[in-house]
């Protein structure tokens, strides 16, 4: 086996050997390896088990592939001309790289929510009523408690329950951000992409994000990219740290951050380059 790609199955060895709790896997990857532009290699053989219900952060210095690699989760990759994947995705067991996996349905059950909020230019209420509407649901009543239980989940309902009429756009970019996630969660996903999802926020904003992906993770297997290594540490159970396209240590947070097992991973946590 190549010195760049982990082996899984030691990992989990090793966890139950020192007594650490595995947790059940939402999505594994098995040498996941992507090209853009038909040949130049961004992402090499990551074999990665992101456990279910749980906040997995992608660290690393910029460049090192972890917006990539999170594209690859719900297939927006196949959106970029000339950008292959190689490998295996296996979400709940099924190769969401099959051909025979549809990507509309697959990005139904992998939400993603991007740095810069974007909200659609309609009401609160339409922006969350959205994605049931295009799945063909117009009943009031449904998507009334749709819409209310999905701005409760995300924080919001308390701030807007009086403008639920009014545009999105007229919000705060913090409450937009939540307004994006109520709208993501409001089509029931299993998984929440989320690509530095605080990083255009101000402070006080940031940590109602990050109060409101702890309490996501109850119901949702959260995957984040983030620059920040304080909110990784902050809001996450397990953190991947990537480098150059490679996947280098992945472990829980509370390890990775105080006993790193790789000199990369120390040089990186510590500051010295990146
Ligand atoms: N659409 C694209 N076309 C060609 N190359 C790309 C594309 N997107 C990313 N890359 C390249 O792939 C590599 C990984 O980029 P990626 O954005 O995934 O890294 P990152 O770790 O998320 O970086 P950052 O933290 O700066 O956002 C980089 O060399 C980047 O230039």
């Amino acid at each position: 086996m190549a010195e760049h790609v982990i082996d899984i199955q030691a990992l989990r060895r090793s966890a139950v050997k020192s007594g650490q709790e595995v947790l059940p896997t939402s999505l594994a990857m098995r040498n996941l390896s992507l090209f853009y532009n038909n040949d130049t290699q961004a992402l090499y053989d990551i074999n990665l088990d992101i456990p279910r219900q749980r906040v997995t952060a992608f660290i690393g210095p910029s460049g090192c592939g972890k917006s990539s690699l999170l594209r690859c989760i719900n297939r927006m990759n196949d959106l970029i001309d000339g950008c292959r994947v190689t490998g295996e995705l296996l979400l709940e067991g099924e190769n969401i790289y099959d051909p025979r996996v549809d990507a509309a349905s697959l990005r139904r059950r992998v939400g993603m929510v991007f740095q810069k909020p974007n909200p659609f230019p309609k009401t609160v209420y339409e922006n969350v009523a959205y994605g049931l509407r295009i799945q063909g649901l117009n009943k009031k009543r449904v998507l009334d408690e749709v819409v209310e239980k999905s701005l409760r989940a995300a924080a919001l309902w308390d701030e807007v329950k009086d403008r639920l009429h009014e545009n999105a756009l007229g919000m705060s970019g913090g409450q937009q951000q939540r307004l994006v996630i109520a709208r993501t969660i409001a089509v029931e996903p299993d998984v929440l992409l989320l690509d530095e999802p605080a990083s255009a926020l101000d402070p006080i904003s940031t940590l109602k994000i990050e109060e409101l992906i702890y309490e996501l993770k109850s119901r949702y297997t959260i995957v984040i990219v983030t620059h920040n290594m304080q909110q990784a540490a902050r809001v996450s159970d397990m953190t991947a740290f990537m480098y150059m396209g490679k996947l280098v240590e992945f472990d829980q947070t509370d390890s990775l951050f105080t006993n790193p097992a790789k000199k990369q991973t120390e040089d990186y946590i510590t500051g010295r380059y990146g």
